[in-house]
């Protein structure tokens, strides 16, 4: 019997999903979601989908490894455990690749050590990720464990989007330049927008958005990036949940010098109470636009200052194109929250978008327009599969080997 199934590990800083997939036709065997890690209240949800019986579980889950290992238990419950014979390959979405890891890659040791190393320009995604990596290995000596990279979209972009305007020398030796995160989402939502517009993805020209809790846009040129809104870290860009995103970076001098932070209170303040969180106190857009909605002007502020960078970026992304096809909304906020998707939208008219209120009001899992039929740019809502994406790609590398 071949082995046909790819066990999928999306490693968050408080969150690990997961997806057990057989590549024989793509289909989902088990889906899966761990919350909170480390807090009293972790929340564990499988789901087999065969029988389609969801089972959930509240209780402290300390780790990533305590994390994960309830996870295979969930698995082995429905006879889908890490020990089956058909697993040909765990598959784990690594944020930062750096430079040179353009390509998924087997796992060995040093690639873990590379992995290690970029930590510090990962902090919050690399070390969750390692930890599920040395994890599955405990569990599947035997099995190869593969990296998919958020960066490896990103290595495409040409050196002026990459480069930052800084001492040469000082950038090189400590390797700094952009390097964008959610690659993968990016790299395969612009794919199914070309293929929604009935074209193959070197024909178009695509602004992808993917605003989940991290959130980043991408211009995207005949398949290949161009410019992403992320650069050394995760932290460059749009306004996030909790992430600040661009800012005149002497805000840091100040923080230090007058405000007589520390490098560490900077470093959290700026990722973790920044954002949505820190202009109003929620990060979540749902609550969000119920306090907006609720005609609460602290909310409104903060969804405002969202929606204008989001704005900029369209701008930007459409300088740096020339041509735009389609704006493609993704991920949790951009499948999800149609006012975001209108706000972002209005008002770029002469530039060709135009969403129509209709269209943008239908809730849906499919890719879909949410522009009229004469729009010179497309409006779509193309939902994110990151785990599909870094299956296939595991998958094929796998086979490739074999
Ligand atoms: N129905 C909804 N309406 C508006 N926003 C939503 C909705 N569902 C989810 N979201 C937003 O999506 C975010 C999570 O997006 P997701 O892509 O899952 O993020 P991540 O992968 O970073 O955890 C939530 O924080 C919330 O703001
Ligand atoms: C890179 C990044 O921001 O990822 P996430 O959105 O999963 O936090
Ligand atoms: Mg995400």
């Amino acid at each position: 019997m071949s082995s046909t199934r790819v066990l999928v590990l999306n490693s968050g800083s408080s969150s690990v999903k997961y997806q057990l997939l057989d590549m024989r036709d793509s289909s989902r065997l088990a889906v899966g979601l761990v919350e909170r890690i480390g807090e009293e209240s972790s929340r564990l949800k499988h789901t087999p989908v065969e029988s389609g019986r969801t089972r959930e579980w509240t209780g402290p889950i300390a780790d990533h490894e305590a994390a994960l290992k309830a996870v295979a238990e969930e698995l082995s419950r429905d006879g889908l455990g890490l020990d089956s014979p058909e697993l040909a390959a765990i598959g784990h979405r690594v944020v930062h690749g750096g430079k040179h890891f353009t390509e998924p890659t087997v796992i060995d040791d040093a690639v873990l050590a590379e992995i290690e190393r970029l930590i510090p320009v990962a902090p919050l995604h690399n070390p969750a990720n390692l930890t599920g990596i040395r994890t599955a290995q405990a569990l599947r000596p035997d099995l190869p464990q593969i990296a998919v990279f958020d960066t490896a979209f990103h290595t495409t972009m040409p050196e002026s989007a990459a480069r930052y305007a800084i001492d040469v020398k000082t950038a090189d030796e400590h390797r700094i330049r952009r390097y964008g995160f959610h690659g993968t989402s990016h790299a395969y939502v612009s794919r199914a927008t070309a293929k929604l517009l009935g074209k193959s993805p070197d024909e178009v020209n695509v602004i992808v958005l993917h605003l989940g809790n991290g959130a980043s846009a991408s211009a995207v040129r005949g398949g290949k990036c161009v410019d992403t809104s992320m650069g050394l870290t995760p932290l460059e860009g749009l306004v996030m949940g909790t992430r600040s995103g661009d800012m005149d970076p002497a805000v840091i001098f100040h923080l230090m010098r007058v405000g007589k932070m520390s490098t560490d209170e900077i470093d959290t303040l700026l990722n973790k109470k920044s954002g949505l969180i820190g202009l109003c106190g929620d990060n979540d857009m749902r609550e969000i636009r119920r306090r907006v909605d609720a005609g609460d002007e602290q909310a409104q502020l903060a969804f405002d200052i969202y929606i204008h960078r989001l704005k900029k970026y369209i701008g930007a992304y459409y300088a740096v194109l020339g041509r735009v096809d389609a704006i493609a909304f993704t991920a949790g906020v951009g499948e999800n929250a149609a006012p975001v998707r209108e706000a972002a939208v209005a008002g770029l008219e002469e530039l060709g978008p135009v969403v129509d209120g209709e269209l943008n009001g239908i809730r849906s899992d499919e890719p879909r327009l949410v522009s009229p039929a004469h729009a010179r740019v497309a409006v779509a809502v193309v939902p994110t599969d990151e785990e599909l994406e870094i299956a296939t790609q595991a998958y094929a590398l796998v086979k490739k080997n074999n």
